[in-house]
């Protein structure tokens, strides 16, 4: 019986949830609309090539055949359809868009989680300079407060640190792809196997380390000590620090840590990369990091662009459940539209009951739990 079963993954919201998500989003949209950002909206299909530029085995979209046979998706992502806009149209640049919108990703059966997300975000395009970052960590740590939610955790990392590091090592391709996959898996009894060649390198003893790389800031940099010196990292450090300093200066209520043996969680990533999260929530609360090559996968020219997702889901599941005023039901003659109008305006969580009878608007508002204010009576006088 399909007609009565939700597809795996997905879900019916209603009541204080569907209300919640909905002042979320609201929120979220005139912070930015605020801040000068412009709305942009992108179709939920689209041609599956757009979303080349996704790891295929993190996000695995939901197809469909067009009337020519051509594949489409349902949207996995919500950054490579701006990066479509932005190298189809002449939309001049520098650009600030904001947008929300759901997203499909078809996870592992029995993930227990969604396959319908929704997101709320931010992109930034034209802007190299490390500002854009700002703006967006400024944009996600005074949303969250504002949400009433208090204990995110910001954490920054860098697309470009593994690699850079990986690329000094004296290892051959094959062994540093190992070693990489070992060191995002967390897979340790295979790191020290594909580390072990290197006992007498002068990285070995930052090699031991690596894994271990992430939490305190501080701790995270004076571990870097051990590292012999890698002068493709130096611009890395220099911009984590600065971001960590301006994040002190700007929210030092704010926790903020480092990882950098963490796996971006987009591929499109080639710079800084940050993620909120609270302990209470498995899904991160936002996401997002510097893509400078991605538009240059639409178009010849290469654009720099910073962009972060609210994960709008994982953001209601923190906050407090609604308290709502007691409701209140108004009944009414036909004739007392204008008036039951009017006094369901003044007041709150009120609704017109649309009964035929009194008696029967008395059985509602029992049902409900409340209270009734009957008109007819008055009409009656
Ligand atoms: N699209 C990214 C978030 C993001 C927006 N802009 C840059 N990154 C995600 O879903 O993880």
């Amino acid at each position: 019986m399909s007609n009565r079963k939700l597809p795996i993954g997905t879900r019916d919201e209603f009541g204080s949830v569907a209300q919640q998500k909905e002042q979320i989003i609201e929120q979220i949209q005139r912070y930015f609309r605020q801040r000068g950002f412009q709305k942009i909206n992108t179709p939920l299909l689209e041609y599956r090539e757009v979303f080349k530029p996704l790891a295929p085995q993190a996000y695995q979209p939901y197809q469909l055949l067009d009337e020519r046979g051509d594949t489409l998706v349902l949207r996995p992502d919500l950054t490579l359809p701006v990066a479509r806009v932005m190298s189809t149209t002449g939309i001049e640049i520098p650009m600030k868009w904001y947008y929300s919108g759901d997203i499909f990703r078809v996870k592992k059966r029995l993930s227990g989680s969604y396959n319908q997300i929704t997101q709320a975000g931010i992109e930034i395009i034209g802007y190299a300079s490390l500002k854009a970052e700002w703006e967006c960590l400024t944009a996600a740590s005074q949303l969250v407060q504002a949400m009433g939610i208090d204990d995110m955790t910001v954490e920054l990392s860098h697309a470009q640190f593994v690699p850079r590091v990986l690329a000094a090592l004296p290892l051959n391709e094959l062994a540093k792809r190992n070693l990489e996959t070992a060191l995002y898996d967390k897979d340790l009894e295979r790191y020290q196997q594909q580390i072990a060649p290197l006992k007498a390198d002068p990285f070995y003893p930052f090699l031991q380390n690596w894994p271990w790389l992430f939490g305190d800031f501080k701790a995270v940099l004076a571990a870097l000590d051990q590292l012999p010196a890698v002068p493709q990292l130096q611009s890395i450090i220099a911009d984590l620090k600065a971001t960590q300093q301006f994040m002190q200066a700007q929210f030092p209520a704010q926790a903020v840590t480092l990882d950098l043996s963490i796996q971006p969680p987009q591929e499109y990533y080639t710079g800084m990369v940050f993620h909120g999260f609270s302990q209470a929530n498995a899904s991160f609360l936002f996401s997002g990091g510097r893509y400078d090559q991605l538009l240059a996968s639409f178009q010849q020219t290469m654009q720099p662009a910073v962009g972060l997702a609210f994960d709008v889901d994982a953001l209601v599941e923190r906050l407090p459940e609604l308290t709502t005023a007691p409701a209140t039901l108004i009944y009414f003659e036909p004739s007392q539209w204008a008036a039951a109008t009017a006094k369901q305006k003044e007041l709150p969580n009120s609704s017109l009951c649309l009964a035929d009878s009194a008696a029967a608007a008395q059985r509602i508002a029992t049902q409900k739990g409340a209270q009734l204010i009957d008109l007819s009576q008055e009409a009656a006088k």
